[in-house]
């Protein structure tokens, strides 16, 4: 559905973004997923045609978004960092001039109206001025403005940022319902938003992808070893002795003695924790010693996430410079 291919932006001599590649497919809800600064929505921007690249491409659905920006741009429904509300005017006033902006008239404009006022739940404020409404039903404007002219891409760029807790749940709802029937792109630097909503999350950081993967599998990669804490029913020595036979252990502590015998932590290489947890069981039961407790701490995907990000910190990026946009 949309192509990135080497797209490259910069800002005088620094670089936003960095030969970024990568491909969306219809149908799913992605997370773009990067720290402050990161170049989130720089790629949102030139992704919408909002902003020209300094190099690469961009295909929407085929169209060329730089060659046939008509074509591209009427896929894509775009809820900006920071929506262009007319703050004097009502959500179905906007709407209505959304619409015609878009090429919409007569009884399609108004049934296309009704039809986003109804799915972003902005009936009981459709004829209150914008400038009095919350946050959360600015944003609710903002993405009902995104959906017409039913695009077949929906992306947001920080869509929860600034709202409160209940609002935040309730836009998370509204985008989950979206993406049943349209490819969505939402941007975050709250990991824990796009794990819940995505299905695929892609990581930037400097601007460059550092990753991209389904949620589960970015957790399964495990670039941090896993931690086991352990309580069995036996001194400190036999402890160390009995788990020195066990493969892929790489460190291990021994606490101060329990009541019931001693506590263990141990950090393992990385390998899959549950076999190497099962053989643990094991070796305690060959020597006849009650395993009591066993748990594991796998790495999150926070602890994925903060290491990826940190990792491209550390990877020689060029010195940054402020320059405005030309
Ligand atoms: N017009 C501009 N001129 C110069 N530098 C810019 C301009 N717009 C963005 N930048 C810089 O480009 C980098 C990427 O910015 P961008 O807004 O794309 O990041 P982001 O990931 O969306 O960040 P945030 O989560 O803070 O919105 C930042 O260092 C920013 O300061």
């Amino acid at each position: 559905m949309i192509t990135v291919e080497h797209l490259t932006k910069c800002y005088g001599d620094f670089m936003a973004v960095n030969d970024l590649s990568f491909e969306i497919e219809e149908g799913h809800v992605y997370g773009f997923l990067g720290p402050n600064g990161a170049g989130k929505s720089t790629t949102m921007n030139i992704m919408t045609g909002c902003l020209s690249a300094t190099a690469g491409h961009v295909h929407i659905d085929g169209h060329d978004i730089f060659d046939e920006p008509g074509e591209a741009k009427k896929l894509i429904g775009y809820l900006p960092e920071q929506p262009p509300l007319y703050m004097n005017e009502t959500p179905e006033e906007y709407l209505r001039f959304v619409g015609e902006a878009k090429g919409l008239r007569g009884a399609e404009l108004e049934r296309q109206i009704n039809s986003v006022i109804e799915q972003t739940r902005l009936q009981p404020v459709r004829r209150r001025c914008i400038s009095a409404l919350s946050k959360g039903y600015k944003q609710r404007v903002g993405i009902a403005q995104a959906l017409l002219g039913n695009p077949k891409v929906i992306i947001l760029d920080e869509p929860t940022v600034g709202l409160d807790p209940l609002q935040i749940i309730e836009i998370r709802e509204l985008i989950r319902q979206l993406g049943q029937d349209h490819t969505v792109i939402l941007s975050s630097h709250i990991l824990s938003e796009v794990q819940t909503m995505c299905e695929k999350i892609l990581i930037i950081a400097k601007g460059r992808l550092i990753a991209f993967d389904a949620p589960e599998n970015l957790e399964r990669q495990l670039l941090s070893p896993s931690e086991i804490t352990l309580t069995a029913e036996t001194t400190a020595d036999e402890a160390r002795a009995i788990l020195e036979q066990v493969e892929h252990i790489t460190e291990i502590t021994v606490e101060e003695a329990q009541p019931q015998g001693v506590c263990v932590h141990l950090k393992t290489d990385g390998a899959d924790i549950y076999a190497v947890s099962r053989s643990i069981f094991f070796a305690f039961a060959r020597q006849e010693t009650a395993l009591l407790e066993m748990t594991l701490k796998k790495a999150n995907l926070e602890d994925i996430f903060l290491e990826l990000t940190e990792q491209s910190e550390t990877a020689g990026e060029p010195a940054e410079s402020e320059a405005e946009d030309a």
